[in-house]
C-alpha cells in the first residue's frame, strides 16, 4: 500500500521502519528530518493511507491546520485523551472523516524494540473491520496483527495504561516491592475497564494486547517514558524537572488531567488515576498517595 507516516518522533519512525518492509512508505513531520523518503506535507496527504503518530494533545490542532480530505484512510498511532476537552481521539478524528476510514493501533510496543525488528503483537481496531484487516495484513513479518472493532476499548486502554504506568514507576521508585506493584497493576486494570465500560467499551478488550498487554509492558519497564515520570515523582522531583530530563512525550501526564476532569464530570471512581493527578498537578507527596490508596 502507498502510505505516509505523519510525525517523525520515536513512534512515527518505528512505524515507518516497520511498514517499509512491505509497502511504499514516506514520512513527514513539521521539522524536516534527514530520513530517506522524507516528504512535504502536500506529498504526504496525497497518499491513500496515513499513519498519525503525533502526540494526542496536538492532534486536533494538526488536523485543523493541515488536513485536506482526499479520501485517505487513517491509522491513529497516538495514545491519549485530550486534556482541554476530555475528548477521545476518535471524537476528534470523526469531525474530519467518517469512522469507516479510521483505525487505531494499540498494544505492547516500545518503539525502540520495533525499530530493531523484534517480535511484537499489536491490535488494530476499527468499526470497519475490513480496514483494520488491511492495516494488519501490511504489517511486517515480525509484527503479528490482531483486528477488533471495539474502538473505544482500544482508545481507553492505550491512554489509561500510561497513567497506571506513572503510578507503577512511583511504586518502584519508593521501593514498595513486587507485591505492591502487582496489586497496583491489577487494580489499575480493573479501574481502566470500569472507566471504559462507562463509555461503552467491551470488558474483554481490557484483557487484550491493547489493554493488559500494553499495561504489563509499560508499567514494568524503564523503557517506558511514563514509568520514568513515576520514578521521578518518587524521587521528589517537580514535574518541570522530570519532563525536561525526559525530553520526550509522556502521554500519561496530560491524560491524567483529562481523566480527573472526566471523573469529576461523570462521577466515576478512579482512585489510582486521581492519585496520579494529585501528585502531578497538586504536588501531593507520593507516600501520602500510597497511604490513601491502601486506606
Ligand atoms: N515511543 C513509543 O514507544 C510509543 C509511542 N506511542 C505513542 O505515539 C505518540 C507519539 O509519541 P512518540 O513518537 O513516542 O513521541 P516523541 O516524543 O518521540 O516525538 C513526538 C513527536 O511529535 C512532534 N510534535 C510535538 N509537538 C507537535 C505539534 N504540536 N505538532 C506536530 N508535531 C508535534 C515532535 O516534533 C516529535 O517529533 C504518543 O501518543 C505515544 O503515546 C505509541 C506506542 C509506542
Ligand atoms: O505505548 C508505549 C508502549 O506500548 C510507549 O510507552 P511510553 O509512552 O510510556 O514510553
Amino acid at each position: 500500500m502507498k502510505m505516509a507516516i505523519i510525525g517523525a518522533g520515536k513512534w512515527g519512525q518505528a512505524l515507518y521502519h516497520a511498514y517499509s518492509e512491505n509497502n511504499e512508505v514516506v514520512i513527514h513531520s513539521r521539522t524536516p528530518r534527514n530520513i530517506e523518503h522524507f516528504v512535504s506535507l502536500g506529498e504526504a496527504l496525497e497518499r491513500e493511507y496515513l499513519v498519525m503518530a503525533i502526540p494526542a494533545q496536538f492532534v486536533r490542532h494538526w488536523m485543523e491546520e493541515n488536513f485536506v480530505d482526499k479520501g485517505q484512510k487513517i491509522l491513529v498511532a497516538a495514545k491519549g485523551i485530550e486534556t482541554s476537552t476530555g475528548a477521545f481521539l476518535n471524537d476528534i478524528f470523526t469531525q474530519f472523516l467518517p469512522p469507516e476510514r479510521l483505525a487505531y493501533i494499540s498494544g505492547p510496543s516500545f518503539a525502540a524494540e520495533v525499530q530493531k525488528s523484534l517480535p511484537t503483537a499489536l491490535m488494530i481496531s476499527s468499526t470497519n473491520l475490513s480496514l483494520a484487516q488491511t492495516f494488519a495484513d501490511h504489517l511486517p513479518s515480525y509484527i503479528k496483527g490482531y483486528v477488533d472493532d471495539d474502538v473505544v476499548g482500544a482508545e481507553v486502554s492505550g491512554a489509561y495504561k500510561n497513567v497506571i504506568a506513572i503510578a507503577s514507576g512511583v511504586c518502584d521508585g519508593l521501593g514498595l516491592g513486587n507485591n505492591a506493584r502487582a496489586a497496583l497493576i491489577s487494580r489499575g486494570l480493573v479501574e481502566m475497564a470500569r472507566f471504559g465500560k462507562s463509555f461503552g467499551a467491551r470488558t474483554e478488550t481490557f484483557l487484550s494486547l491493547g489493554g493488559a498487554g500494553d499495561l504489563f509492558l509499560t508499567a514494568s519497564s524503564r523503557l517506558s517514558r511514563n514509568y520514568r515520570v513515576g520514578l521521578g515523582l518518587a524521587e521528589g522531583k517537580d514535574m518541570d524537572t522530570i519532563l525536561k530530563e525526559l525530553g520526550e512525550v509522556a502521554e500519561g501526564v496530560p491524560t491524567a488531567k483529562a481523566l480527573h476532569r472526566i471523573a469529576q464530570e461523570k462521577g466515576i471512581y478512579l482512585p489510582i488515576a486521581e492519585e496520579v493527578y494529585a501528585m502531578i498537578e497538586e504536588g501531593k507527596d507520593p507516600h501520602e498517595s500510597v497511604h490513601d490508596l491502601l486506606g
